[in-house]
């Protein structure tokens, strides 16, 4: 895998705070190595697009950023966060992945109901007073652009839900844990184009308070909502830089 000529644009960290950076990040399945010396820095309270053909590395570079590939590939590289290299060892993966939350292409609401979705992660390592529960799950619907069509059902079942819904709904899950970034795998993929829209528009409420990196196939989807765009060919990273530059020609 050779690097081909490449333009990566650095942000420069006097004008801009990086949320999140990668130094020489490669991934190999095995002898296969689907990603070469990737790094990166995302810029705090802006949507990162990743985009390129299918294969390209997208998908792997994005799970390597909260550990979801521990277990299935080798990830070599720095990932900082805070100071922090979060490829290491000795790091609390629990603790990682609280602080960078991840959105999958299918909405995947567990069988509960919409408010025990977004309060399981919660419930699972500490006890929350339930005026507190209700608070968190309350102020997530809210930042999720979900609780005024669902206030009155809380306890309906969240496999109820519309696909839009749903994938807000998973949106306030991962809210719930009070994260810094959020990774969004082909969050609209599986979405109608309304949907789709009111996804986007919630994707644009979000980063006021969160970075948000995003995989797309869809080329009008990172030039709508993406401040920044990576172009992957051939699990190299070949360009980078504000999203107008890449695809909108402009300066
Ligand atoms: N779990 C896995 N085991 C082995 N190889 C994998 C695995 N996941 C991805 N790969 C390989 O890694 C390379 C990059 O795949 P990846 O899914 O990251 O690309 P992508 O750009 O996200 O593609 P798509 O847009 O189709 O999701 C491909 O060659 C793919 O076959």
């Amino acid at each position: 895998m050779d690097n081909p000529e490449s333009y990566i644009s650095e942000p420069d960290p006097a004008r801009h705070e990086i949320a999140l950076k990668t130094d020489n990040v490669s991934v190999y399945y095995g002898d296969n190595k689907a990603l070469n010396d990737t790094s990166l820095s995302f810029v705090r309270y802006k949507i990162t697009s990743l985009i390129g053909a299918s294969g390209s590395g997208k998908s792997t570079f994005l799970r390597s950023l909260n550990r979801m590939n521990d277990g299935i590939a080798d990830v070599k590289g720095k990932i900082m966060y805070r100071g922090l290299d979060l490829n290491s060892s000795q790091v609390d993966v629990y603790e990682v992945r609280r602080h960078i939350g991840m959105v999958f292409q299918r909405p995947n609401p567990f069988a509960k109901s919409i408010y025990n979705n977004v309060a399981f992660a919660l419930t699972q390592r500490k006890h929350y007073k339930k005026a507190e529960l209700d608070e968190i799950v309350e102020s997530s619907l809210r930042q999720a652009a979900l609780w005024d069509q669902v206030k009155d059902d809380l306890n309906k079942s969240a496999l109820e839900l519309s696909g839009g819904q749903a994938q807000r709904l998973v949106i306030a899950r991962a809210l719930a844990l009070k994260p810094d970034i959020l990774l969004m795998d082909e969050p609209t993929s599986a979405l109608d184009p309304r949907s789709t829209m009111q996804v986007e528009e919630t994707m644009l409420e979000l980063k006021k308070k969160y970075t948000i990196i995003i995989v797309t196939h869809n080329m009008q989807q990172a030039a709508r909502i993406g401040d920044y765009t990576a172009f992957f060919h051939l699990g190299n990273v070949v360009e980078y830089d504000l999203t107008r530059k890449i695809l909108l020609d402009r300066k």
